[in-house]
Order: C-alpha cells, then sequence, then structure tokens
C-alpha cells in the first residue's frame, strides 16, 4: 500500500467548560468535555472514509481538526508526513489550499453580495491558481465540472435551491485543486433526491480528480453508498474501522451492530444479525472508564469497565476495539 496522504495518531481534543456562577463561588476545577480520546487512523489517496457515531461522539471535531479549525490536546496528524501543527506548518499557507471542509449550510459560508463567478474567481485568485486572463475560462470549466450552467456565474447565491448552493461550495473547494476533501454533513439538510445527486457528483469527481474524502454523515445508506471504508466512533474514540461493504454486512463491535441496526435495510439477513442499542449517550464531561461503552453493551464484563481496548485487526481485514471480539464472533457462527 502506498503512504497514506493522511496520518492521524492517538488524536485527543478536550474543550474546557465555561463555569457557572456557584461553580465559580465553590471554586470548583474546570470542567472538560472530552471530544476525542485517542483516535488513529489514516486516509490513503482516491479514498473515501465515512465517519459514523451518534450526535455529540466527535466526528465535527475530528473533522475540524484535520482542517485546523479546532486544535488537539493531544496526539497528532501528518499530511504527506508533515506534522501540521508543528510550527514551520502552521505558516505553510498550501494547506489551507490542499485540504478544503464542506459544511452543511453553504449559505452561511457563500458571501450573499458576491456573485458565483465572482466567489470561484476570488478562490482562484487569493490561492494564484492560474493566471489572471485564465480565471474567467476557469470559472466556467468548474461551473461544468459540479454540473451547473453558465448563466450561474452572474447569480447571487440566494438565487439557488439548496442543492445548487452546495455545488457551488463544492466548485468552489476544487477551485483551488485540494487533494483532500471533507464533508461535514454535506448533505444532511437537503431532500433526499437532491442528497443522491449531490454524492453521486462527489463520487463521479473523486474519480476523475483522484480525490481523498473524508465523509462525515448521520445517514448510514448514504455512508454506505459513497464510501470505500468506515469508521465507527463512540465517545470520541474509533471503536471499529473496516471495508464499508463488509462493515455495514457483518459489524463485529457490539456498538457498530447497535447503531447499524437503525439503519434500515432491505437485505433480510443483515437486519437478523443485529442488537438494539439500550440508553442514553454518556455525558463527554463524565466518559465512562475502561471501554466507554460498556455502560450500554450486552457482552460487557468486568475488564470491560476497568481496560480500554485496543483496536485490534479482524480477519476480514477491519480492525476492532472490544475486549470480546472472539466470543462475540464465535456466537455469530
Ligand atoms: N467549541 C466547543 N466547546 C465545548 N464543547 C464542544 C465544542 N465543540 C464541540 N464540543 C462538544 O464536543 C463533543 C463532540 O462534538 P462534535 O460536534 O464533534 O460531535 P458530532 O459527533 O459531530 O455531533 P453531531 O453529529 O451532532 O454534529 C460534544 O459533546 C460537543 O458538545
Amino acid at each position: 500500500m502506498s503512504d497514506p496522504v493522511l496520518e492521524i495518531r492517538d488524536l485527543r481534543l478536550s474543550f474546557p467548560v465555561g463555569r457557572s456562577l456557584p461553580d465559580l463561588i465553590r471554586r470548583a476545577p474546570v470542567r472538560q468535555v472530552n471530544a476525542l480520546n485517542g483516535v488513529t487512523l489514516t486516509l490513503q489517496r482516491g479514498e473515501t472514509l465515512g465517519v459514523v457515531g451518534e450526535s455529540g461522539c466527535g466526528k465535527s471535531t475530528l473533522a475540524r481538526c484535520i482542517v485546523r479549525l479546532n486544535t488537539p490536546t493531544g496526539g497528532s496528524i501528518h499530511f504527506h508526513g508533515k506534522d501540521i501543527f508543528a510550527p514551520d506548518q502552521r505558516r505553510d499557507r498550501s494547506f489551507n489550499r490542499r485540504v478544503q471542509m464542506m459544511f452543511q449550510d453553504p449559505y452561511s459560508s457563500l458571501n450573499p453580495r458576491m456573485t458565483t463567478g465572482e466567489i470561484l474567481a476570488e478562490a482562484l485568485r487569493v490561492h494564484r491558481i492560474c493566471p489572471a486572463g485564465d480565471v474567467p475560462a476557469r470559472v466556467a470549466e468548474l461551473l461544468d465540472l459540479v454540473r451547473l450552467p453558465q448563466d450561474a456565474a452572474h447569480k447571487l447565491p440566494h438565487a439557488f435551491s439548496g442543492g445548487q448552493r452546495q455545488r457551488i461550495a463544492i466548485a468552489r473547494a476544487l477551485a483551488v485543486e485540494p487533494e483532500i476533501l471533507i464533508a461535514d454533513e454535506l448533505v444532511s439538510a437537503l431532500d433526499v433526491s437532491v442528497q443522491a445527486q449531490i454524492v453521486n457528483l462527489l463520487l463521479d469527481l473523486q474519480a476523475r480528480l483522484d480525490l481523498t474524502i473524508l465523509f462525515v454523515a448521520h445517514d448510514l445508506r448514504l455512508v454506505r453508498h459513497i464510501s470505500h471504508r468506515v469508521a465507527v466512533i463512540y465517545l470520541g474514540r474509533i471503536v471499529e474501522i473496516g471495508d464499508s461493504e463488509t462493515l455495514f454486512r457483518d459489524p463485529v463491535h457490539p456498538y457498530s451492530r447497535a447503531l447499524l441496526s437503525a439503519a434500515p435495510s432491505l437485505d433480510p439477513a443483515e437486519r437478523g444479525n443485529r442488537t438494539h442499542l439500550e440508553g442514553e449517550l454518556p455525558s463527554p464531561l463524565d466518559v465512562p472508564g475502561g471501554c466507554a461503552f460498556h455502560v450500554r453493551c450486552p457482552h460487557r464484563s468486568p475488564r470491560c469497565s476497568a481496560e480500554v481496548p485496543a483496536l485490534r485487526p479482524l480477519a476480514t481485514g477491519g480492525a476492532a476495539a472490544c475486549h470480546h471480539i472472539e466470543e462475540i464472533a464465535h456466537e455469530r457462527l
């Protein structure tokens, strides 16, 4: 396998929580939201990695760390072997071009007073992608690339539908010729039919431009459709990672099995092999010790509350972090 484009090692991020007046009077210690508790993963060139997990498990925080919108409190992220948070790398503006993030609501990130053509031209100029004389032709190419009509260049963002605005956001991200696209709930606010169009557009663009994509989403069917590999996150840790089809067909970690059972499946064999997710997600202010999932897990044993399970390789090629993988695998035979 080639060198990874992106390598994340033991990434941690704790946010200090604002103290209430009574806390200040009592001089209570500052509390921390442990959003990421040791995430390790790699991204290979040209792959799409889907990231799934319940709300609040740290998906967006992970995405924001990769584009340096959040600074981790521990661990590292290497892009082509270089630590992106090292002081010399922080000054490297080319990183901001090579790793682009796209958000759920493009309306808030597109300047309402600029036409689509001006938005794309600005991205091309700021990052000096092409000579000034080539900008109009490049804008026209970008509109073609995301399948928007040429007259879109003269219109303001409010003239477009939600799906079209996402196409503009994708065109702007592509304008600067990135290597990695981070899509955080990119299509969540769109109608189902429009979601499929945007996801298919991303698949097409990825194949044409050899992009690497991190796709964060709640919709498990979309994640399955678009991803080569999938990482399942629980309370800031990866509990299972592997090839998308294998993981969706045959999840191993009790959390993956429960999470994926919430996804509608047309295949009765998949429906039969699942468990239900019990209880609420514990607060990231108070992550349970040992395996963070043990308080909700039907397979828990005393070891689970005492010892954090490491990600261990599975026979299927993926990896799962559970002390009881072997028994669970045996049960499923
Ligand atoms: N700036 C911040 N300050 C304090 N806490 C934060 C901050 N950003 C995120 N958090 C907390 O970190 C945890 C992880 O949040 P994050 O947004 O990464 O989760 P998520 O999995 O993306 O959730 P969702 O699917 O709802 O977007 C949550 O408990 C959240 O409240």
